[in-house]
């Protein structure tokens, strides 16, 4: 009879598996633990090579690629990629390895003796490779220690001048493993097989030139090894079942319409009603309860035309048409609300409407103007003394202005959004081809996104999104960094969804809202 939950069990591990990411020297220490408590190097190497081997198999069978180039450095990188060699070659495929260091570590050279008495030919150029169908990546992986140099940079520059698919092991060669940063020049892998933990480095936006698609080659690391080196994990990948778990999909049949929240948009101006109108879409795409929607008295009617079920308060506006005074409905104030997202196509005029927000003891969300206009009335201070949760949604730019002294958000995004959440106590969303959100000294990274969302306005999308989530969120205690997190994902999503359905170049704002309602149903057999 089936265990059923060590079944149950081994899925759930998996999932929590693929949430955590690493450093090397985090891997580095797991792997010691793993080594230290018995299983041989070797044994190891050849359970991950014969894992790598069998998704080579799959992805890539000897019909349409029978000859193989291997690439082999010095470490035990270099050790897996020569045994996937030779599992290869006893598969039928005609190998060829190209090592260009004639100093290895004790297990990479015997399995580089083992290979060359297959008469597998080994050369130290690529040159001779280069008719292969296809090539293994096996020069470094996480104890890369400094820029590659010749002739390993030369060989790299030339497989990338190739149009050959590659297979990278654990990372590219050349990408630093924490930062992704390219260490003089690094593989465009066509494909990346990460072994055991998700690295770091893969997840950051300087590396995703050079990563292709990534998987993870999972090989049973003990979740005690990983726990005692990472205590609770500091840094996580978003994944669908996390995300679908932080949705108020649940909704009890006697609800009603204010048991599902209440939010309060402040956007708009004369100038800006498009980002008004994406902002109103999002939040109704997020499924909350009631929407009121403050905004300039003179673009009122355009957003009920756009947002029938949604009350908009139409409120003074200033000279330039930006809202010069938040005018709510009668016995109604912002305590009313569960939660404010302020900021798209505000208009840095209306200034005193984002004091008056940051002064409320409501659950915020800054975004666009709004954090333009937090940055004028000085980012640290104005957010020190807020009581409630505050949520900042920017992209790099508008990240640099609100933190001037944190490292470059496109060189180490992670240790630029913690430092930032750190200074301002806030939740810190940072856009980018893979969002990160921190709060304190944790991170979820946004392992998914498609380039399609750079465009105007996908942002305001999410900003309601997430200020719709928030606002169900608050009867449910559920952790605020994990709603931000679920928003950024459910965004993402529906852009891929999109863009596979129009192209990348066909998921305009607009678009994007509409279909941020199908995501959850393609996911929804997650915790069900
Ligand atoms: N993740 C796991 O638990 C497993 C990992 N395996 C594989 O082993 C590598 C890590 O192996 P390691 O030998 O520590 O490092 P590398 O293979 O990346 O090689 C580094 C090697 O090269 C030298 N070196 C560093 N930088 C340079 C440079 N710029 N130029 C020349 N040489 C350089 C350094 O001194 C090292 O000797 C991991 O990625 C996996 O592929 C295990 O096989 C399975 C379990
Ligand atoms: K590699």
């Amino acid at each position: 009879m089936f265990n059923q939950n060590h079944l149950s069990n081994i899925a759930a591990r998996r999932e929590q598996i693929s949430r955590i990411v690493v450093t090397a020297q985090q891997m580095r220490d797991i792997e010691g633990r793993i080594f230290a408590a018995g299983m041989p190097v070797a044994a190891l190497m050849e359970k991950v090579a014969g894992l790598i081997t069998h998704r080579i198999l799959e992805l890539y069978p000897r019909s349409q690629a029978p000859c193989v180039g291997i690439l082999v450095g010095p470490g035990h990188n270099g050790g897996d990629a020569l045994v996937v060699a030779r599992e290869l070659h006893f598969q039928g495929y005609q190998i060829a390895v190209c090592s260009p260091f004639s100093k290895l570590k004790d297990l990479t050279s015997q399995h580089a003796q083992y290979v060359k008495n297959l008469k597998i030919p080994v050369h130290e150029s690529l040159e001779p490779l280069a008719e292969c169908d296809l090539f293994i990546d096996g020069l470094f992986g996480f104890g890369l220690g400094r820029s590659l140099f010749s002739p390993v940079d030369q060989i790299v520059n030339q497989l990338n001048e190739w149009s050959q698919p590659v297979v990278s092991i654990d990372l590219p060669s050349g990408l630093h493993t924490d930062t992704g940063e390219v260490l003089g020049t690094a593989v465009q892998a066509t494909q990346t097989f990460c072994l055991g933990l998700w690295k770091l480095g893969l997840l950051q936006d300087q590396a995703l030139d050079y990563v292709g698609a990534a998987e993870l080659i999972d090989f049973d690391i003990p979740l005690a090894d990983i726990q005692a080196i990472l205590e609770t994990p500091k840094i996580q990948r978003i994944t669908p079942e996390s995300a679908i778990a932080t949705l108020p999909l649940q909704r009890s049949p006697v609800t009603h319409k204010y048991k599902q929240g209440h939010l309060l948009l402040i956007c708009g101006s004369r100038r800006y009603t498009g980002g008004a109108i994406l902002t109103g879409l999002g939040a109704r795409a997020s499924g909350v309860g009631m929407l009121s929607i403050a905004v300039p008295e003179s673009i009122k009617p355009l957003l009920s035309a756009q947002l029938p079920e949604a009350l908009i308060v139409g409120c003074p506006e200033t000279e330039s048409g930006a809202i010069a005074q938040l005018q709510l409905p009668e016995k109604t104030d912002l305590s009313s609300f569960e939660a404010i997202a302020c900021g798209p196509g505000l208009t840095v005029d209306a200034k005193p409407i984002v004091q008056e927000v940051l002064d409320s003891d409501r659950p915020l969300v800054l975004d666009a103007d709004g954090l333009n206009i937090l940055v004028q009335l000085d980012t640290i201070p104005s957010l020190q003394h807020r009581q409630a949760p505050t949520v900042l949604t920017p992209h790099a730019g508008e990240f640099k202005r609100l933190f001037p002294d944190t490292p470059d958000p496109t060189k180490d995004r992670i240790t630029a959004v913690l430092a930032a959440a750190e200074q301002s106590s806030a939740v810190v969303l940072l856009k980018g081809a893979r969002t990160a959100i921190a709060q304190a000294d944790c991170v979820w990274i946004n392992p998914e996104s498609t380039p399609a969302l750079a465009r105007g306005g996908s942002g305001d999308v999410l900003t309601g999104l997430l200020g719709g989530l928030i606002a169900q969120a608050t009867s449910k205690d559920l952790p605020l960094p994990e709603i931000v997190a679920t928003a950024a994902w459910w965004h993402s999503q529906a852009g891929i969804l999109a863009a596979d359905e129009r192209t990348e170049m066909g998921v305009d704002a607009f678009t994007l809202t509409q279909y941020l309602m199908f995501v959850v149903n393609r996911f929804s057999d997650f915790n069900s």
